[in-house]
């Protein structure tokens, strides 16, 4: 008669004891992970990462856990390597081990295992060796390289003359001809800077950008990988097949194997001479991926660090009257910066570092991942795991600049005159997967603010509220957009 009371017993004693299991499995760290925050049942540690700011959130669990942290997110695990001393380690001296890049990562799903970015192995070593060679050998370090980037200066400097020193947004025109020297570097020409087409397409790439790092959490989420990816893939083909793929066609019908013009056609040779290889990297499809990436990596990140440059120094008018002092003595104000004129423009060359650290622009790099799973200072690094290098811990260090929020030129200079070789300084990350264009964006930096401040002084606007310094997360960290006003000097 009682057993309809045992039977409910009986399904309030299961359902208890799976309710336990469900909080217990839900919130139990995988056994061997470096130590982080207990996870929440279903979400684990989500909401570390959806925090407003996320590189302020990860120095508080540094506090809390130590250099090395991970956090538990849906089916991923992510393991978090801050200091200078730490993240050299594991991709320094254990760079064989530290130098994949996740295979579960979003991207890939929108790469299809084609490029550099997201590739491991055979694929990626073949192009990337590839590229830093034909780079070198049309870009960086040549002195043509030098008058084409100082060519596109100055059509950016041209468009600051014609605002006649009314206030303006300088990112667009920025974007655009930074966007231009790497089409000089893989098509061998630049576009106008009205041309609506390449414009269209700097703006999706610039969305696209701003996308990737919002949804960085995403990757961990097949559902809203789904939806994400989907409009990623969109844009991404719009532009391989759209614009890279024109320039791809116009560079067969004129192809000339004698004249080799610029990226595409070394590309474009090697398939020629490399057709009959069996799963060979050099074809068409990874063509148009490769420069896509050499697009997408390269616009956003020099574009903003240039917009940190312009505000850094408008926010510190006596730090740009010295550099300008230093340009004036060594150049003057006719002349063309060279290659040269570096050695002897330390004031110039601490400034850009300085830009470079406190402007933090690729804040957590891009996620690397261990060729199998692996044990450092005794913590287990699954083969599934993300691991993110926190280059912003080593650029905003305490223990390494004493006061990192200000911006102090200083700090690069011996005796306020010779320039210090700081190896903590590392925007572009470290090891054998450190960024592939660091000295093609090095020479950027260089002619871009160098022009500049050769004919412009930059101050912002007083009848507008002072922008706000804080650094907004796409794929890049950027300043919130300003309005700057170039007077002609
Ligand atoms: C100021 C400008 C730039 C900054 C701060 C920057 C920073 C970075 C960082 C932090 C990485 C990740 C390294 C890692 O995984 O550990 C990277 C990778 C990369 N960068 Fe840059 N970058 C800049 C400009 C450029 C330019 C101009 C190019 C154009 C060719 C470029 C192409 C690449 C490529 C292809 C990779 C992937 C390398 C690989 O996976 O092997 N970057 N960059």
């Amino acid at each position: 008669m009682f057993g309809f009371l045992l039977d409910g017993y009986v399904s309030i004693i299961v359902l208890l004891i799976t309710f336990c299991l469900y909080v217990y499995w839900g919130t139990r760290r995988p056994p061997g992970l470096p130590p982080g925050p207990i996870p929440l049942p279903m979400v684990g540690n989500i909401p570390s990462l959806l925090a407003k700011d996320t590189i302020a959130a990860f120095a508080r669990l540094r506090d809390e856990y130590g250099d090395i942290f991970s956090l538990v997110i849906g089916n991923g695990i992510l393991v978090v390597v801050n200091g200078y001393d730490a993240i050299k380690e594991m991709l320094v001296q254990n760079g064989d081990l530290f130098s994949e890049r996740p295979q579960n990562l979003g991207y890939t799903k929108v790469t299809k295992g084609l490029g550099i970015i997201s590739t491991n192995g055979v694929k990626w070593k073949e192009q990337r060796r590839f590229a830093l060679s034909t780079l070198r050998d049309f870009g960086m370090g040549r002195v043509q390289m030098f008058d084409r980037i100082t060519h596109e200066c100055q059509k950016c400097l041209n468009n600051f003359t014609e605002q006649n020193g009314r206030a303006f947004d300088p990112d667009q025109v920025i974007g655009v001809s930074v966007c231009n020297v790497i089409c000089n570097v893989v098509f061998g020409k630049g576009y106008a800077h009205d041309d609506p087409e390449f414009l269209n397409y700097l703006q999706m790439m610039h969305s696209d950008a701003t996308k990737v790092g919002n949804t960085a959490f995403m990757h961990f989420f097949p559902i809203l990988q789904f939806f994400v990816h989907r409009a990623l893939m969109k844009t991404d083909d719009a532009i391989r097949r759209g614009f890279i793929a024109t320039q791809v066609r116009e560079h067969q019908q004129t192809f000339d194997e004698n004249n080799l013009r610029d990226f595409v056609d070394v590309f474009l040779k090697q398939m020629d001479e490399r057709e009959s290889e069996e799963m060979g990297t050099f074809h068409y499809e990874n063509l148009l991926q490769i420069v896509g990436e050499f697009f997408f990596a390269g616009t956003e990140t020099t574009t903003t660090t240039l917009r940190w440059a312009i505000l850094f120094l408008a926010l510190h008018p006596e730090q740009q009257t010295v550099v300008q002092e230093e340009i004036d003595r060594v150049i003057g104000r006719d002349r063309k910066p060279t290659a040269n004129d570096r050695k002897s423009l330390p004031l110039t060359e601490a400034t850009i570092l300085e830009v470079q650290r406190l402007g933090d622009v690729v804040p957590l790099s891009v996620p690397h991942a261990v060729a199998e799973e692996t044990v450092i200072n005794g913590y287990r690094i699954p083969t599934n795991a993300f691991v993110i290098p926190n280059l912003s811990s080593v650029l905003n260090s305490k223990e390494l600049w004493g006061n990192p929020e200000v911006f102090r030129p200083a700090r690069f200079l011996d005796n306020e005159t010779k320039l210090l070789k700081v190896d903590a300084h590392i925007p572009f990350s470290l090891g054998k997967r450190n960024c592939l264009g660091e000295s093609l964006a090095r020479m950027e930096l260089y002619i871009f603010i160098t022009m500049m401040l050769q004919s412009f002084t930059f101050s912002l606007p007083d009848t507008e509220p002072p922008p706000c310094l804080q650094g907004v997360m796409g794929i890049t960290r950027m300043p919130h957009p300003y309005n700057i006003i170039a007077t002609k000097r």
